[in-house]
């Protein structure tokens, strides 16, 4: 990415991820669903937002807008100081690969490669120097609790050390935003306690801005704030008590 410029928290107050008036619309026969409602948000760097709310409220609209993976009808889209929307499609994602981490309930991770691999094909994507990436590779493995692990398979990992390795590899490109779309619901209590609390890790040592869709409200207290989704309307941040 060359042209864009990038307003950092600290250098501007700007937020690192921040949706301004985001409404999307998805055809529905000759109806269109409403599926975000004039949304505003802002995260900023360092911060961990748990988003909550019923089935079908929106959360994952609004994580897919948030992604630049679709584009809102109406509203902006700012991810580091970069507004997506008046970008065109290649643009958008070169800013998508370069700044948002996206991790999904399932780890999607390839059966044939070892951890470290799963990392370093990333940043091969990315055009990064192999042993930059394996050195990277090894370094967030190390991060996330799996640096004994970097040669195995995902056959040889349990569903927590899986979903670690999922996170590891968000955090390849260097994000500045963090998606997260119900990272526990395939685990028991004890490890989706674990995965949040390294979630708010990593959040803090690599300053990323991180919205983490959620049902597990009882975890919602390792994490900065939370808000809810109704019918497609964000209602106000709340902080968590610390
Ligand atoms: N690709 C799509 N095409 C048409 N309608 C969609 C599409 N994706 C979502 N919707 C509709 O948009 C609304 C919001 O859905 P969304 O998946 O964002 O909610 P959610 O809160 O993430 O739900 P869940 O917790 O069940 O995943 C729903 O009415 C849904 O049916």
């Amino acid at each position: 990415m060359t042209s864009y410029t990038s307003d950092s928290d600290s250098a501007t107050g700007a937020k690192a991820l921040q949706l301004i008036d985001v409404t999307l619309e998805y055809p529905d026969g000759q109806e269109t669903i409403k599926a975000l409602d004039s949304v505003n948000l802002a995260v900023g760097a360092g911060e961990m937002l748990s988003l909550i709310g019923p089935s079908g409220s929106g959360k994952s609209s609004l994580l897919v807008a948030a992604a630049t993976l679709i584009r809102p009808t109406h509203g902006l889209v700012i991810i580091d100081g970069t507004t997506a929307s008046d970008l065109n499609d290649k643009e958008m994602t070169t800013l998508r690969r370069e700044t948002v981490g996206i991790i999904f309930q399932q780890p999607n991770l390839l059966a044939s490669l070892t951890s470290a691999e799963q990392l370093m094909v990333s940043d091969h994507l990315r055009g990064k120097p192999l042993k930059e990436a394996k050195a990277r590779a090894l370094e967030l493995l190390d991060v996330v609790g799996l640096a004994d692990s970097a040669k195995k398979r995902p056959h040889q990992l349990s569903g927590g050390q899986r979903q670690r390795v999922n996170i590891a590899r968000a955090l390849m490109g260097q994000p500045k935003v963090l998606l997260i779309d119900e990272p526990t619901a395939a685990l028991d209590h004890e490890r989706s306690e674990s995965i949040v609390r390294l979630l708010a890790q990593v959040t803090r040592e690599f300053a990323v801005a991180t919205v983490m869709v959620t049902h597990d409200t009882e975890f919602i207290s390792l994490t900065d704030a939370v808000a809810t989704m109704r019918d497609g309307v964000l209602g106000a941040t709340e902080l968590v008590a610390a």
